[in-house]
């Protein structure tokens, strides 16, 4: 080789070399940018939580101190004598000036602070309440005067952020209060501290990242439910004794359902729903409302009496100048009521099953009429509602989960949405001959165009008309009794039991009114029962895992009314609730397998 050869190969060779040491480096560079940001970004995150925990303690601390100070100066020896009176009772005192709106709020809190410590139910003490309290007077004419009130942490707080346990939603604090909210302060009631929810509110557990799992006050092995999780243990514990959730698809009942308490998910739009935060906005195929929860079917009239005037539609002129009816709501002649205990292709467990027909005997024995009822076309509704609260194959769930960690109850949902679309087709292709619920979900979270949103709308129509209503007219029912999901869950099972939401979601789907009673505890037997669900296929296994060890746990049945006969879903949730409690007292508290209320706070 010549010496010019020579020196082309070397300089070539060289060059060859350094190309690739400059891309090596390059990518290395690239790599190490990639891993500084995600580091950073982390830290970011982390710094943000902290704050947010920081928060909420300190809010916690400032509560406590004035706690101290008001019992320094007033003795409080009415507390559990507050603590014992319904919401009716409590406004009648407290307008009659028996009790000052003082020592109710600061027996509330101190309860509230004790029930937060054992539950982690609270996500922070409304610090402002304390300024609203010192000039509570000039609202005596109001219904809920002297009231303290809990609210779920996706109502809209001015000054006070709505994180939906998100981190990008952190530090965003709202410009004003929520329309509920502005209500019933006018009304006179007391917003005093905010609850727990799971992360982005589509789930039925309780956790976030931000504020931690709720523990169910019935056994703190169990999850309090959700996505109302904070407000039911909350209130199913005695610390508060009305508050707000919100539900899509169960979550004021579902909770209300795991820890014995009332929740009512009214006809969507007959409370305004501006200012209630939702983790994708603009979704409009199944309605999301709040609704009230409680420890008695009274106090959530009492509530939505409160909330439905002249105000609200001020406020919010979508709702309709539709007055609460308290004579439909007091009325008691006898009712023609469907009832079914199970629904085609849903786990459901022995209580359920149970508690609706031992409530079904009772409603019998009191000169109602029951008929039975076959809820038609689950499935198609079932994916109804997958295609309408997912049309966009979870996209916007997983854009808004972004710089935030993943809590373990979103683990099953999470992995779900982020299958890729051509994936989750070939699994469902597999799976349908052998499970139709998953493959329905793996299907039908696909992108959707405008047109394919129309004939989803359609459909819902159809089914509401053709298969809802004209079987209610052609029964001629007035209501339908039907069972909720329970008892509570194990954590972490919700997000994999998504299969049981057709239970509490139908209702959302077609906008009927619903609301759910306590009526019973998980029996020995029910316990026993439990080997059927061996037969039933995977969900049922998975069921079975999550709700052994139950024997105790709060029972409840659901009550169910056309869309606007909300007052005549509370008069039948009125009816139960009542009859349950005669039982009760006929029968003694313990009287294995038969229907009594666990919680009387009378
Ligand atoms: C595998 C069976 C398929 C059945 C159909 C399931 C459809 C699932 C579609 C979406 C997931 C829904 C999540 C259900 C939990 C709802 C909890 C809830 O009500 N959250 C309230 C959210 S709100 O925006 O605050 O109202």
């Amino acid at each position: 080789m010549g010496f010019l050869e020579q020196f082309v190969h070397n300089g070539r060779a060289l060059l060859g070399h350094r190309s690739k040491a400059i891309l090596l480096s390059g990518a290395a560079c690239f790599g190490a940018v990639l891993l500084v940001q995600r580091v950073n970004s982390r830290r970011e995150q982390k710094k943000r939580i902290l704050e947010a925990q920081r928060r909420r303690e300190k809010s916690f601390q400032v509560a406590e101190r004035a706690l101290l100070e008001y019992k320094q100066s007033h003795p409080m020896t009415n507390a559990l004598y507050i603590l014992s009176l319904s919401l009716s009772e409590l406004t009648k005192q407290l307008q009659e000036s028996a009790l000052s709106p003082e020592e109710v709020f600061y027996t509330y809190l101190e309860k509230t602070l004790d029930v937060h410590q054992k539950l982690n139910c609270c996500t922070e003490i409304i610090l402002d309440s304390f300024e609203q309290l010192k000039t509570i007077g000039s609202c005596k004419r109001g219904i809920l005067y002297g009231v303290p009130l809990s609210l779920k942490e996706n109502l809209l707080l001015k000054n006070h952020d709505s994180s939906c346990g998100v981190v990008k939603y952190l530090n965003q604090p709202a410009d004003d209060d929520c329309v509920l909210v502005k209500v019933l302060k006018e009304q006179g009631a007391i917003p005093f501290v905010r609850t727990n929810f799971p992360q982005a509110l589509l789930n039925y557990d309780c956790s976030n990242p931000i504020y931690g799992q709720t523990l169910n006050p019935h056994n703190l092995q169990k999850t309090a439910g959700g996505s109302s999780g904070g407000e039911a243990a909350l209130i199913g514990a005695g610390g508060s004794v009305i508050g707000i959730g919100t539900d899509i698809g169960g979550s004021a009942r579902i909770p209300a359902s795991f820890c014995a308490i009332c929740g009512f998910k009214p006809t969507a739009g007959r409370l305004s729903s501006k200012g209630c935060k939702s983790i994708f906005r603009g979704q409009k195929t199944v309605l999301s409302t709040p609704g009230p929860m409680a420890r008695d079917v009274d106090s959530l009239a009492l509530f939505m009496k409160a909330e439905i005037c002249e105000q609200m539609v001020f406020l919010d002129p979508t709702t309709p100048l539709l007055p609460f009816d308290e004579g439909l709501y007091q009325s008691r002649n006898s009712l023609r009521i469907g009832y079914f205990d199970c629904i085609e292709q849903t786990p459901t467990s022995p209580s359920m099953t149970r508690g609706v027909q031992e409530v079904k005997a009772l409603l019998e024995q009191a000169g109602h009429t029951l008929v039975p009822f076959t809820p038609v076309r689950i499935l198609d509704m079932a994916e109804l509602m997958s295609k309408g609260a997912l049309a966009d194959g979870g996209a916007t769930f997983l854009q808004q989960l972004e710089g935030s960690p993943v809590d373990p109850v979103l683990h099953a949902q999470v992995a779900m949405y982020r299958l890729p679309i051509c994936l989750r087709k070939v699994l469902a292709f597999i799976l349908k001959p052998f499970v139709s619920f998953p493959s329905i979900m793996l299907i039908y979270h696909s992108f959707r165009s405008a047109a394919g949103v129309w004939k989803l709308h359609a459909s819902i129509e159809v089914i509401f008309m053709r298969f809802s209503v004209s079987q209610w007219r052609r029964l001629n029912l007035d209501v339908v009794l039907c069972p909720i999901i329970g008892p509570a869950f194990n954590f972490c099972y919700c997000g994999k039991l998504m299969s049981m939401v057709p239970h509490s979601m139908t209702y959302n789907l077609l906008n009927f009114c619903a609301g759910v009673v306590p009526v019973s505890t998980v029996t020995e037997e029910d316990e026993r029962n439990l080997c059927h669900l061996d037969k039933g296929g995977w969900f049922n296994r998975v069921l079975k895992k999550a709700i052994t060890g139950g024997v105790g746990l709060p029972v409840a049945v659901q009550c169910v009314a056309l869309p606007w006969h909300d007052e005549l879903c509370l008069r039948f949730m009125k009816e139960v609730e009542e009859l349950v409690k005669k039982a009760r007292k006929d029968e003694g508290a313990n009287a294995n397998g038969k229907v009594y209320l666990i919680y009387d706070f009378h």
